[in-house]
């Protein structure tokens, strides 16, 4: 089959990468997710591994879960009080559902950036500072340094290091979700979720926020839903295709886009629906 997106690496390359994975490399084990709210069920049977130190991208049509996956993986879901789940979903070995998990510690170690740039009223370092001073840091000279290490590490400390007291929403919305990603960096998380992060984005900004990505993936493990197929192909390393709840194929990203298994995946991916 020719191919239908222009995969990022030869499919051998990614043979290689990846035979050597095995139960310790993966940071997410889903089994037999089933969640309703309420009569609907949202999310059907579904099995999923997310590998550490990749991207891993949710791709779909609208309404068929993968908001409500993701949100699921760091328990967000919970605060839909009509939500019912059943099955695991397993993060370091550990289920997350189980009621001895707090949902504290869970957050601690996966982060959330949504659709839309989301910080707070507050200045630059105020934004940055937020978590860790939740989690009791008050010490300003740690402060200081983590705020210049999260504002480099979301590639945005160039940008605003001579205006760390501005207002936050002064920067464009570029800059704010970059600041979100630093927010996010500050608890210095283990996964970063990422629920359409460029969606309201510019053409430039989305670039910057995609190049990002490559560089976080070396340091944490990326979770991103998105609708752009292209952005899926281009920094993704397995690919998700969500169906009405259900996982229809779950892949390396080349072969997703190159050779997928299911009919279903290949008409999405050209097009043909959604
Ligand atoms: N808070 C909620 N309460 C009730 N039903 C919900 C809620 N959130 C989502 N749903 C339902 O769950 C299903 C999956 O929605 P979800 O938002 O996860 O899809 P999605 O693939 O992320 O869609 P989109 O691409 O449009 O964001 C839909 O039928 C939706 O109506």
């Amino acid at each position: 089959m020719s191919t239908l997106v222009a995969p990022k690496k030869e499919a051998a390359d990614s043979l290689d990468n990846y035979k050597n994975l095995n139960d310790n490399n993966k940071v997410y084990q889903t089994k037999e997710l089933n969640l309703w709210y309420g009569s609907n069920h949202a999310l059907k049977q579904i099995n999923l591994d997310i590998y550490e130190n990749e991207v891993t991208a949710i791709i779909g049509p609208s309404g068929c879960g993968k908001s409500t996956y993701i949100k699921a993986l760091n328990r967000m879901i919970e605060m839909v009080p009509s939500v019912k789940t059943s099955g695991e979903i397993q993060y370091r070995g550990r289920n997350i559902f189980d009621k001895r998990y707090g949902v504290e510690e869970l957050r601690t170690k996966v982060g959330m950036v949504f659709q839309k740039p989301n910080p707070f009223p507050k200045s630059i370092y105020e934004n940055v500072v937020y978590g860790p001073r939740i989690h009791g840091i008050r010490d300003k000279k740690v402060l200081n340094q983590i705020v210049e290490k999260s504002l480099k590490g979301a590639a945005l400390w160039d940008e605003v290091k001579d205006r760390l007291q501005d207002n936050a929403y002064g920067l464009s919305g570029g800059q704010q979700q970059r600041l979100c990603i630093a927010r996010c960096l500050a608890i210095e998380p283990d996964v970063i979720l990422m629920d359409e992060p460029t969606s309201a984005l510019d053409p430039i900004s989305t670039l910057k926020v995609e190049e990002l990505v490559q560089v976080l993936k070396k340091e944490y493990s990326i979770i991103i839903v998105t609708h752009n197929m292209q952005q899926a192909a281009r920094i993704s390393d397995r690919t998700a295709f969500f169906l009405n709840g259900e996982v229809v194929e779950f892949a390396e990203t080349d072969k997703i886009f190159s050779n997928p298994t299911d009919k279903r995946t290949e008409d999405y991916i050209t097009g043909r629906f959604g």
